[in-house]
Order: C-alpha cells, then sequence, then structure tokens
C-alpha cells in the first residue's frame, strides 16, 4: 500500500501483522494495546465480551482498549491497523545519514541519559513524552547509575529530568504487567524493588542533588527528601497524591516530611494530596532554591561547577557524619512503607484509581 488516503486491503493487513512480529524494539504497553484492539476491531468488529474483572488488569487493559473503540468500522480499524504499524517500522529503520555523535559508545541506558563532566555525574530521567514516568526498567536503569555514580571519580551527582516535566512518578502502567502469580507476586515483587531503589538513595555517599526542572509527582518528589540539595524552576510544583491514588507514603517521606516541614503541612501533602509551588516547597524547606524558569539551568549548573571544584573526601566525610546517625532509622522506615504499600496496592481503592488514569478517565 502507498499512501494513507488509499485502503488497506486484506494483503496490506497480513503483511502489517507479520511486520509486527519482526519489530526490533519493543513498542511498549501502550502501543501494543492499541495494535491489540485495533487487530479485534478490525477481525471481529466492536467488543461484546463481558468486562473482565478489577483483578484481572492485563485482560481488563484489552477489554478497555478494545471497547474503547466503539463501533470504529472494520475497514477503517484494518486500515488503522496498518498506518500504525507502518508508523513504527520506519521509526524503527536505521538512517542513511550519520547522526551527530553516532561514533560515541552506546548507552547502557535507555530510560536515561547518564553523563559526567566538570566532576559532576549527570542522572537525567529521559522518557520526555511520557512526562519521565518510571517504568519498572526505568527503577532499575536509576539503581544502577546511582551505583555508578557513587563509585566513579566525580564529586557531586545531580538527578533531573528531560523536557518538561522533572518526572510523573510511577509509571501507573507498571501495575498492568502480571507475572503468573498474578497481582499478589506483583505486590510483593514490587515492594522488594521500592525498596531497593529508596536504599540507594539512603546509601548514596556523595552529595546528591536534585535539579527540579519541572513538574515533580510521587515518588519523584518523596526522594527529594533523601537529597542534600534541591535546587527548582519557579515553574515545578510538587504533588503526592498518594491517597487520590488509594496509596501510602513512600520514600521515607512518612519520616522526613514532617521532619521537614512540620506534621500538619507534611498531612497536607501526603494525606491530602496538596499540591505545592516551588516556592511554597521552599519556604516550607523541601526545596533549597528556587531560580526564574529563564536563568534556571545557566544558574544552576554554573553553581554546580563551582561546588564540584571542592575537595571530593572532605564532602563525602561530611555527608557521612550528617547522616550516618539516621541511616538505620531510614532503612527501617523503608520497609515499613514498603510492607504497608505492597497490602495497598491490592486494595480497590488502589486498584480502581490506576484503572482510572489507564482508561483515561482521571488525571490528576
Ligand atoms: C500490583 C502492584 C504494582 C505496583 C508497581 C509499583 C512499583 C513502585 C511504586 C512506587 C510508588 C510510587 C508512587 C507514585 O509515584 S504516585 C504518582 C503516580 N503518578 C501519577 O499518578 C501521574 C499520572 N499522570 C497524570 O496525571 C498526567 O499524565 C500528568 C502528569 C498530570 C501530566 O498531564 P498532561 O496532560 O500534561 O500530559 P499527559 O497526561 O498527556 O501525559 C503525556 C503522556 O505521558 C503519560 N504519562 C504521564 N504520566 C504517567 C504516569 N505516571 N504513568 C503512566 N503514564 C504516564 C500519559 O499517559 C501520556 O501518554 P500518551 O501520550 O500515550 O497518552
Amino acid at each position: 500500500m502507498s499512501g494513507t488516503a488509499m485502503r488497506a486491503s486484506q494483503k496490506d493487513f497480513e503483511n502489517a501483522m507479520n511486520q509486527v512480529k519482526l519489530l526490533k524494539k519493543d513498542p511498549g504497553n501502550e502501543v501494543k494495546l492499541k495494535l491489540y484492539a485495533l487487530y479485534k476491531q478490525a477481525t471481529e468488529g466492536s467488543c461484546t465480551m463481558p468486562k473482565p474483572g478489577v483483578f484481572d488488569l492485563v485482560n481488563k487493559a484489552k477489554w478497555d482498549a478494545w471497547n474503547a473503540l466503539g463501533s470504529l468500522p472494520k475497514e477503517t480499524a484494518r486500515q488503522n491497523y496498518v498506518e500504525l504499524v507502518s508508523s513504527l517500522t520506519s521509526a524503527s529503520q536505521p538512517s542513511s545519514q550519520v547522526e551527530p555523535g553516532a561514533d560515541r559508545k552506546p548507552s547502557a541506558y535507555e530510560t536515561l541519559e547518564v553523563t559526567s563532566e566538570d566532576g559532576i555525574t549527570k542522572i537525567m530521567f529521559n522518557r520526555p513524552t511520557k512526562k519521565n514516568a518510571i517504568t519498572t526498567q526505568m527503577y532499575h536503569e536509576i539503581m544502577l547509575a546511582l551505583k555508578a555514580a557513587g563509585k566513579d571519580d566525580s564529586s557531586v551527582t545531580v538527578l533531573t529530568g528531560n523536557g518538561d516535566y522533572y518526572s510523573s512518578g510511577n509509571d501507573l502502567t507498571n501495575f498492568t504487567d502480571l507475572p503468573p502469580g498474578g497481582p499478589e507476586e506483583k505486590a510483593k515483587n514490587s515492594a522488594i524493588l521500592l525498596r531497593d531503589f529508596i536504599d540507594c538513595f539512603i546509601d548514596f555517599p556523595k552529595p546528591l542533588i536534585a535539579v527540579v526542572n519541572g513538574p515533580a509527582v510521587g515518588i519523584s518528589v518523596t526522594t527529594l527528601g533523601l537529597c542534600d540539595a534541591v535546587y527548582a524552576t519557579d515553574r515545578a510544583t510538587f504533588h503526592t497524591p498518594f491517597s487520590h491514588l488509594g496509596q501510602s507514603p513512600e520514600g521515607c517521606s512518612s519520616y522526613t516530611f514532617p521532619k521537614i516541614m512540620g506534621p500538619s503541612k507534611a498531612t497536607e501533602m501526603l494525606i491530602f494530596g496538596k499540591k505545592l509551588t516551588a516556592r511554597e516547597a521552599c519556604a516550607q524547606g523541601l526545596v533549597t532554591e528556587v531560580f526564574p524558569d529563564s536563568t534556571f539551568q545557566k544558574e544552576v549548573w554554573t553553581r554546580l561547577k563551582a561546588y564540584a571544584k571542592l575537595p571530593p573526601n572532605a564532602m563525602r566525610i561530611s555527608k557521612e557524619i550528617m547522616r550516618s546517625r539516621e541511616k538505620e532509622k531510614l532503612r527501617a522506615i523503608n520497609v515499613e512503607e514498603c510492607n504497608v504499600l505492597q497490602e495497598r496496592w491490592l486494595s480497590d481503592e488502589c486498584m480502581n484509581a490506576v484503572m482510572n488514569f489507564l482508561s483515561r478517565k482521571a488525571k490528576l
């Protein structure tokens, strides 16, 4: 088939189905759901299947995607399927032009961009089109990057985001990828993953600085309480909508937030989900300093480069003496929060909130 104006034939459709199997890169859960829905609509017509139960996350996500196509005609679904596959295959074609930096070593990370320069290791969340939401793969990559940065010869480490968001927190599609043991096994594995992830922050040996380039949500806010300094653009906001999501605090925030801002301000954030502006978060001690967005990057990086010239061993030792008394306590709090969350993730309140977001009924 050439051009999108022509109707896709059955042959085009079959070719597209074969091309999907040959895709070199996993197109991600959302695209796979779209492909599934279009395939079902093209071959069987509108969805008449009974809706799967709320705990049957994968089948429910598939059902939602198919059902959302309503009465889309079979021919249109076939056409859309062929076009979607075509866009995926052309995106994965190697470019004939040499990209700048093509001779650089391929990155060890798919979801991060990690660079080391001027004594600073910068770990940048790099899923800008998904507002840097943190997938399971990304949790693992951040842990690897932090462990490597803790041992490299840089003096300070920076966490930041690519694009307009710092991070929208946990990627809610993490809830749909169920192992054979179902939601219980997923919740158990996720609690272990979360505990190990947060331990990497607790144990990080050098100054760890968050450069908050835009809004931050959920776990990307709570981990700020474990960083050594937080610099934010005045465009940033800070939002922990745990109750809205049927969840409870993580990242040791049940301890660090009341300590930083006092119990009632922490209650507003962690229980009532109040979203703070950068200036409010600074007044409450969660943010170290706020900069105008227009000069944010320039001012912050000039300052960080100066800090990175300070003697690295002195900085390490000072951090150790400032933080060591709290480490055991933080680890214990981390375990406790993960245990509570493991139960919360299986609750109707949490499942419904996640499903509402995934079926596009709710946003924060
Ligand atoms: C069974 C147990 C499993 C448990 C697994 C958990 C493992 C560890 C958990 C640790 C706990 C962490 C707690 C938290 O972090 S809570 C916070 C979770 N985050 C959210 O609820 C944010 C949800 N996102 C939104 O409300 C909005 O996207 C936004 C951030 C307000 C931005 O809105 P805007 O209109 O500007 O942009 P879009 O919505 O169009 O976003 C662009 C695309 O990005 C996708 N997106 C954004 N954020 C997320 C997210 N957190 N999870 C998944 N996808 C996200 C969005 O869907 C758009 O995608 P599209 O272009 O394909 O439609």
